[in-house]
């Protein structure tokens, strides 16, 4: 059992730098590519044999040091009594937004067991697999609420912040909302086998940190308090570009801060204080010619040696043009260059 991963996440010494990727399972790879031209993405997520199945994949090709859990953020938006539906090339959609207080009224908070039990049973099957350590996730509660009122994705999230600042009791509430399901939905997937808890919060990056600290950080970080009440999991919180966020999301009560690329991994180390880091290498990186592209690698894991343990990944998804061979490269020079015997 390789538990460099879960070491690195409590801050203890690793015999290498462990090293999995933001959406590492998925359209790059031929071996997604395939079983996708089957079935459609949501039933994908739906069938656990198959969701297994893309899980393994990347950590059977390329030996990533942790699996996570072949799902969406947006899975448990549907089990509220949303619509949800996957367009090709055109990202998740909901038809009906929430913009209003019965919108938010008429939100169940799922009970997982009930109607989100694939993924339990995926997690559960996994663990009887895998040899790496299995991480769970949610979105966090902004980064979902920005979809449904959005009704999908968004450049300027005219929408939410409108609800921000002209009705912000109405966006309290949907926060709460999603916050409640988001709670019991990891709780869940703990119970079930997960051995890490990783929340995304992709777009928290277009806050003032005056919002983010008002609307945000007291829902992310009532989530970590249930967590810690009922499981002892390492949690990984990841703020896209949230450089200016950091003195606010160093409080959030995660163990792992997951950093992207804008922040010099040695800045982001040096803030993030007494916890791991996990980052955060640009994922466009990844086209660089070979001999640079270890050389990048070979900088960041110098710079990153101060970290109270270090997890190396991306600093967002991999894009699925990202040529296999490079994750190869990457990956092996993570390893060769930590001491991986
Ligand atoms: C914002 C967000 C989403 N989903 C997710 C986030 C947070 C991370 C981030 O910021 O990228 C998280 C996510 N989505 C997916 C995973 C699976 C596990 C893994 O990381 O390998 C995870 C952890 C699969 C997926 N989620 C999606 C795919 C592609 C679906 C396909 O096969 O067509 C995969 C493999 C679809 C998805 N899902 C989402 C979008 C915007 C899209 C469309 C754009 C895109 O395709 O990248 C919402």
């Amino acid at each position: 059992m390789n538990n460099t991963f879960l070491q690195a996440c409590r801050g203890q010494k690793t015999t290498h730098t462990p090293v999995w990727f933001m959406r590492q399972a998925g359209r790059y790879l031929p071996e997604y590519q395939k079983i996708r031209g089957k079935v459609s993405f949501l039933e994908l997520c739906k069938t656990p044999e198959l969701a297994v199945e893309v899980t393994l994949q990347p950590i059977d090709i390329f030996g990533f040091d942790a699996a996570i859990l072949f799902s969406d953020i947006l899975i448990p938006m549907e089990a509220m009594g949303l619509e949800l539906e996957f367009h090709e090339g055109r990202g998740p959609l909901f038809p009906t937004p929430v913009r209003s207080q019965k919108a938010v009224d008429a939100l169940v908070i799922p009970v997982p067991e009930e109607q989100l039990p694939f993924v339990l049973e995926t997690i559960r099957l996994l663990r009887l697999t895998l040899q790496v350590p299995l991480i769970g996730f949610a979105g966090a509660p902004f980064t979902l609420a920005t979809y449904l009122i959005e009704g999908g994705s968004s450049k300027v999230f005219l929408h939410t912040k409108k609800m921000m600042f002209q009705e912000p009791q109405l966006f309290h509430n949907l926060m709460a909302k999603i916050t409640a399901c988001t709670s019991v939905y990891l709780q869940a997937q703990a119970r079930a086998g997960a051995q890490a808890l990783q929340l995304f919060d992709s777009w928290v990056g277009i806050l003032a940190p005056c919002d983010y600290e008002e609307f945000v950080l007291p829902y992310t970080r009532s989530i970590i308090r249930d967590l810690r009440a009922g499981t002892d999991v390492p949690i990984i919180y990841f703020a896209n570009n949230g450089a200016t966020l950091t003195d606010l999301t160093t409080t959030v009560g995660a163990d792992v801060l997951g950093f992207d690329w804008r922040l010099p991994i040695r800045e982001a180390v040096a803030r993030a204080g007494r916890h791991a880091v996990q980052g955060n290498i640009d994922p466009l990186a990844l086209f660089l010619p070979p001999k640079q592209l270890e050389e990048r690698i070979r900088t960041m894991l110098i710079d990153a040696q101060d970290a109270q343990g270090y997890i190396f990944n991306l600093g967002h998804g991999i894009q699925p043009e990202t040529p296999t061979e490079h994750v190869r490269i990457a990956v092996n020079a993570v390893h060769r260059f930590s001491g991986k015997s």
